[in-house]
């Protein structure tokens, strides 16, 4: 990949959260919600970041946007790192991140007009006069699919979808450089959700953005992304190219969320075994020593509850953090089965 490719850049993140003492001698505790995470988004593409509720993929969203702070590692975005920046430089980096959130109830001011929600950012991080900003709102609500009249409505007066539809023409406004999606769709009817992931798709094409996109859902990221990392309580188990990960899962917590609904993808129908895992993620409070997912992972070994696998390059821009992933003759071979 040529370097101008790339527009960001993770390199192991972490945010820990410390926690209050529960009494005076009581040692302070630490949720280590995002525990050295890297990855790499290509300009113009879709990023997906997936896992199970609690893994640390929201954490990860508000750090990359600078609403929460890194405990540790640096975000590099078009060739700059972000790590102390302030003042107005740190404003500059935040016009180019914009969020959309996953609740477009509560993701928008309820006493403010649409026209305003989406002329907030403008008129904070920029310089446009008021005509260019109404300009540019009717442009948006157009873009979004809205009737420019209802830019004087308030968002009481509007359908879950179409109060997300707000939400994107808001992130939009500025024209961000990465567009960070935590759980778009997840808090819409399933009708509206294809709504909505298409009109991203079509926004990207249209516009040519990079969208992070978070996502617990397997089935949302395979249609919209272009490359994704599966994220287990707080780290990076697997990486890759969508279409390499999803014929191919290497690590046995990646082949257990395929599989978890073959029904739900057409595709696997009939080609996989499923993998069915027992119980809840441990706590990120108090993860357990070795590969985090060995509690869960039917094929866990010795070595598996006692050493932390390294997130492996396997070939094909696979990365893998699995001891028991091998190469033989140049090709990973894993312990899960492979897809028929
Ligand atoms: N401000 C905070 N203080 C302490 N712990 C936190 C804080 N924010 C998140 N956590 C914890 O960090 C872990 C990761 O949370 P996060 O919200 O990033 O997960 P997630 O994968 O996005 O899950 P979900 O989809 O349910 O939001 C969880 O155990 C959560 O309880």
């Amino acid at each position: 990949m040529n370097e101008s490719d790339t527009l960001l850049e993770v390199r192991d993140l972490k945010v820990h959260f410390t926690l209050k003492k529960s009494g005076m001698f009581a040692p302070a505790s630490k949720v280590y919600a995002v525990d050295g995470v890297s990855f790499n988004v290509k300009r113009g593409s879709a990023y997906g970041i997936v896992g199970e509720s609690g893994c640390g993929k929201s954490t990860t969203a508000l750090a990359l946007a600078q609403l929460i702070a890194a405990t540790g590692g640096d975000i590099i975005l078009n060739g700059t790192s972000l790590a102390g920046l302030s003042g107005k430089d740190l404003k500059e980096v935040r016009k180019g991140l914009q969020m959309i959130f996953q609740d477009p109830y509560s993701s928008l001011d309820p006493r403010q007009r649409v026209e305003d929600i989406i002329a907030k950012p403008m008129r904070q991080l920029t310089r446009m006069t008021k005509t260019e900003i109404a300009n540019r709102v009717d442009e948006l609500i157009a873009k979004v699919g809205l009737r420019t009249e209802q830019k004087k409505l308030f968002p009481h007066q509007f359908s879950g979808g179409q109060r997300q539809r707000i939400g994107i023409a808001r992130a939009l406004a500025v024209h961000p450089q990465l567009v960070i999606c935590d759980e778009p769709v997840s808090a819409l009817d399933v009708a509206i959700q294809a709504q909505v992931i298409n009109l991203l798709k079509q926004l990207q094409e249209d516009m040519g953005l990079t969208y992070l996109f978070i996502s617990h859902d397997l089935a949302v990221v395979q249609h919209l992304c272009d490359a994704l990392s599966v994220m287990y309580l707080g780290r990076v188990v697997e990486q890759g190219e969508r279409k390499e990960l999803f014929s191919r899962p290497l690590h046995p917590y990646t082949y257990a969320l395929l599989t978890a609904d073959p029904v739900k993808d057409p595709t696997l129908r009939g080609k996989t075994t499923r993998l069915r895992l027992e119980g809840d993620p441990p706590s990120p409070l108090n993860p357990p020593p070795g590969c985090h997912f060995h509690t869960r992972c039917p094929y866990a070994q010795d070595i598996c509850r006692t050493e932390s696998p390294p997130l492996r390059d396997v070939g094909q821009g696979q990365h893998v953090a699995c001891h028991l992933v091998t190469i033989v003759d140049g090709q990973p071979v894993s312990p899960v089965p492979a897809f028929a």
